[in-house]
């Protein structure tokens, strides 16, 4: 696997924002606008807990990378991109999880 995956479908997702919805599964979100792609998302993350439930292995990975995938056509949609995300995971790298909640809440929940 690639590990700039996520920044080639970056550009695919970007690209999709001005394509024709009959074309593209992408395009026909955003054309359907924010609550059809929030109402995916929250359809991913139900199918993915249910399958992580029953211990479905493969399964689990299937609606996981659906679920990642909304996440990012979310993104899209929003204006932002995989990259600010691994940008905040990076910036949380190495930090305990202690560390970083003392930072969040010295910040009022944004640690950044
Ligand atoms: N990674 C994905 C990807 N993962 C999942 N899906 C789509 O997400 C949908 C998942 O929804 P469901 O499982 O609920 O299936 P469904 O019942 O068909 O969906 P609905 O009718 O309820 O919307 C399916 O239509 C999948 O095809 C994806 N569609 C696209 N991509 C990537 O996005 C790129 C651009 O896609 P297009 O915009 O279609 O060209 C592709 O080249 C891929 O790299």
């Amino acid at each position: 696997m690639s590990d700039d995956l996520l920044g080639r479908l970056d550009a695919v997702l970007e690209q999709r924002r001005q394509a024709d919805p009959q074309d593209s599964y992408v395009a026909s979100l955003h054309a359907a606008g924010l609550d059809r792609i929030l109402r995916k998302l929250g359809e991913e993350c139900t199918e993915t807990v249910v399958a992580a439930k029953n211990g479905e292995g493969e399964k689990i990975v299937y609606e996981t990378a659906d679920l990642w995938f909304h996440s990012l056509v979310m993104l899209s949609h929003c204006g932002l991109d995989a990259a600010a995300v691994l940008d905040e995971l990076e910036r949380r790298f190495g930090l305990s999880g202690h560390q970083e909640k003392a930072a969040r809440d010295k910040t009022g929940g944004d640690a950044r």
